[in-house]
């Protein structure tokens, strides 16, 4: 199915500067970095001239994006022809590390799904380029960031369009499951699409980690998409990643952040008022619940006054939900427009699915099995 049929396809920019092949050196930064300067900004990233080949390999055609880990360019494949994108990883110590552990954990999810079918980015290869360690991944078009800003800004993107989404992504925290994997930072922007828009892979295993190793830190995940175990200082587990998938998924289907939260504080007290109130026994096994409740489980509001701009702290016991997930789905821009009743049954599902990916309490919310076998994705409603 081609759920974006009608819709203008994304031109594509392709610089093509003619290459100038750099002077080889293996001398390490740490051992001498006045040597390699050149090489990087001061930041560690690498500063790439277009048309330049890597790995005698690689010709470099475009930028693609920069992230707090790397910087990632988009090259043609002078073996296969074929285009590829590079991930590039800073130089420094650090994200060397990480970039090693995103790379042994990509390794762990390519074996366990040969085929090809669970919908996560394939890592083709890997060298190092003047220090950097460079990932090789097959070339995908946008992130469903830029799909919302193109085709769905502030309205979100058609229900069927989300359900196939939501399908895929599901499948591929199935994959993660399996693997024991979390992948702890899902959100539009690490999700792609291919050219036609038909087909996702979840990307970015930069925050990934096995499930055992999880600890207890208030800040993992981006933070529209944490979920409430993180914020509370809960032991976490698979249904963060459901959790920042649900928040996901509504946020293409309406356009609009779920949970847009400017402080931890702000996201407990938006995820209260669509979802009601923490259980008493979750809050007492929360390590940072004192931050945000009082003694008596009363949620302690920090909020800035309108008049003074001072921050002030006000207790609020927020006891009913004013905001539930079926008025803000009925209420979005896609809905206005009329839908037909095999559309507003598809909704209706919807809803019931989001309400399940949002369950506060972690083990009691959907699981990704059980996600895929949900009326929503299966279509028997
Ligand atoms: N295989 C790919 N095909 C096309 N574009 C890609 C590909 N991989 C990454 N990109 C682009 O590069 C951006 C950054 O990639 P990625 O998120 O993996 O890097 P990062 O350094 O870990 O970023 P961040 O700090 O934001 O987590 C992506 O949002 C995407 O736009």
């Amino acid at each position: 199915m081609d759920i974006f049929a009608d819709a203008e396809q994304p031109g594509q920019s392709i610089t093509t500067a003619v290459p100038v092949p750099p002077p080889t050196t293996t001398v390490h930064a740490d051992i001498n970095p006045t040597l390699n300067d050149n090489w990087d900004d001061p930041e560690g990233y690498y500063n790439l001239r277009i048309g330049e080949v890597l790995y005698e390999r690689y010709q470099t055609l475009s930028h693609l994006g920069k992230g707090v880990f790397s910087s990632v360019v988009k090259a043609k494949d002078l073996t296969t022809g074929d285009e590829v994108a590079i991930k590039m990883i800073r130089n420094n110590e650090t994200m060397y590390k990480a970039g090693q552990k995103e790379l042994a954990l990509l390794r762990k999810l390519m074996d366990a799904d040969p085929d090809n079918k669970k919908h996560v980015i394939r890592l083709l290869r890997h060298f190092e380029h003047r220090n950097h360690l460079c990932l090789v991944f097959e070339s995908l078009s946008m992130n469903l960031r830029d799909v919302l800003k193109k085709y769905g800004k502030d309205v979100g993107i058609s229900i069927k369009a989300v359900r196939v989404y939501a399908q895929q992504l599901f499948l591929s925290l199935s994959l993660l499951k399996r693997c024991s994997l979390l992948h702890a930072d899902i959100k539009p922007d690490n999700i792609l699409v291919t050219e036609s828009k038909n087909v996702l892979k979840l990307c970015d295993l930069g925050s990934a980690s096995d499930a055992s190793d999880n600890e207890i830190t208030p800040y993992l995940v981006s933070r529209f998409y944490r979920a409430p175990e993180i914020i509370l200082g809960l032991p976490y587990d698979y249904a963060l990643d459901v959790w920042s998938a649900g928040c996901t998924l509504y946020e293409l289907f309406t356009g609009k952040i779920l949970f847009p939260g400017r402080s931890n504080n702000q996201m407990l007290k938006y995820m209260m008022e669509v979802k009601g109130r923490f259980s008493n026994k979750m809050l007492r096994k929360s390590q940072f619940s004192n931050q945000h409740f009082d003694d008596t489980y009363t949620f302690m509001s920090v909020e800035q006054d309108k008049l003074s701009g001072k921050t002030v702290v006000k207790k609020l016991p927020l006891v009913k939900p004013s905001k539930d997930i079926k008025s803000r789905i009925m209420s979005a821009g896609s809905v206005s427009n009329g839908l037909t009743e095999e559309e507003n049954r598809l909704l209706l599902a919807f809803v019931d699915f989001l309400e399940k990916c949002l369950v506060l309490t972690p083990d009691r919310r959907m699981t990704a099995k059980e996600a895929l076998v949900h009326p929503f994705i299966t279509g028997k409603i």
